[in-house]
């Protein structure tokens, strides 16, 4: 646990990084406009904020709206557009220099201030009627943002005021897909490769390297087999009912919430003679205004599979090795637990057991099986 006074702020449950490895790790990508571009070109995500804001201006309009991570500008400039009397668009990195011309570039300057500094360091000079944010990472939590966003509200929002997005949710699913065999294939030829290696260098340099294969293996199995993989699934790959690991209120979320999410759900299997690969994680979030002063139009934001409305998240696959064949109306019963990496708090390690009821009747020998989101 870091208490180190360089130490960045949040991240209780994995070590907080020193600030200038986690600008490097982190933060330094946000600062390169192709990133940016990446997360505007997102029509699913873009049209999701675009329609909360402008189909609710009566959260916007008079008010005041803090924007956590402006990075380019973007909702701050829709917040303003919506009729906001005064926005604080909060950017750690220099992206905030593209912010600030873009705000001027449409004319926005005398209503969005643009603050380059950390959430966590910036001081307002009032409490804010909207805090508007796009703090999502792979599978929800990866890159633990949502942190800087409750240490946000908890500083600066008043009591009546309304987050943007108000609740998320996190979902998992069965699935098949060819990636499976492959991933195998690529490990078992890394392994074979490896001990050709062992035999060469005994029999030309005089050295065993046997001693080693251990860890070699470890090391392989965690990249090949264990790290979960970004995928844009086709709806036809989910082999059953997603269920639903995490509901979060972000008016009422605290970092104990979110540092260890810890779960048991069901899923039914509804495809005959199937094979299972793996599960495909997603998110969903809603923007709902708050229960006394609730949205005119709820929008929803899904990353869930699809053909026609993808996103720049995909899902987060974690694959099954090997798979297993099941039918219609299996049961499988899973105890989830997903924490924070201990050397990245930004990073996420999956703790994932299931155990199968079939519809025979018949209970499966149970599997856990552990997973790293990278
Ligand atoms: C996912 S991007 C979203 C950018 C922009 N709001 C949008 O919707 O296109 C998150 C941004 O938040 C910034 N950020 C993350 N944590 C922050 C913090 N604690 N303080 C200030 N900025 C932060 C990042 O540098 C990045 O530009």
């Amino acid at each position: 646990m870091g208490t180190s006074a360089n130490a960045v702020a949040g991240g209780r449950g994995g070590a907080p990084v020193p600030k200038d490895v986690d600008y490097a790790n982190y933060f330094c990508t946000y600062a390169f406009l192709y990133h940016q571009k990446e997360m505007l070109s997102d029509r699913v995500r873009m049209d999701a904020y675009f329609n909360a804001i402008f189909e609710n201006k009566r959260h916007f309009a008079g008010k005041t709206v803090l924007d956590v991570g402006t990075g380019s500008g973007i909702l701050a400039i829709w917040s303003a557009q919506a009729g906001a009397r005064k926005v604080y668009a909060v950017e750690a990195t220099k992206m905030s220099e593209h912010a600030r011309a873009l705000i001027k570039a449409n004319n926005l300057q005398d209503v969005v201030e643009v603050i380059e500094g950390s959430m966590e360091e910036v001081t307002l000079p009032e409490r804010v009627d909207v805090i508007i944010s796009e703090w999502m990472g792979y599978f929800l939590l990866r890159e633990s943002m949502f942190d800087s966003v409750i240490h946000a509200r908890d500083c600066w929002l008043k009591p009546t005021g309304v987050m943007y997005p108000s609740h998320a949710r996190m979902w998992m699913a069965p699935i098949r897909t060819g990636i499976v065999d492959h991933k195998l294939g690529d490990y078992e030829s890394t392994m074979d490769d490896w001990h050709n290696f062992v035999d060469e260098t005994k029999t030309y340099y005089g050295v065993d390297m046997g001693t080693l294969t251990k860890p070699f293996s470890e090391e392989q199995r965690k990249y090949y087999l264990q790290t979960s993989l970004w995928n844009s699934l086709h709806p036809h790959q989910v082999i059953g009912t997603a269920g639903i690991i995490k509901e979060i209120d972000c008016l009422t979320a605290t970092v104990a919430d979110i540092e260890k999410v810890r779960s048991n759900f069901s899923m039914s299997i509804t495809v005959e003679n199937t094979k299972l690969c793996g599960f495909g994680g997603w998110f969903d979030v809603h923007f709902r205004g708050r229960s006394e002063d609730p949205a005119e139009h709820e929008i929803e934001l899904t990353t869930a599979p699809s053909v026609d409305y993808g996103t720049h998240w995909g899902q987060q696959v974690f694959l099954l090795h090997p798979p297993m064949r099941l039918n219609e109306g299996d049961d499988l019963r899973v105890s989830f637990l997903m924490s924070r990496s201990k050397e990245n708090h930004r990073l996420m390690e999956v703790e994932l057991g299931c155990e199968i009821h079939q519809h025979s009747g018949k209970i499966l020998a149970p599997f856990k099986n552990k997973y790293y989101i990278e």
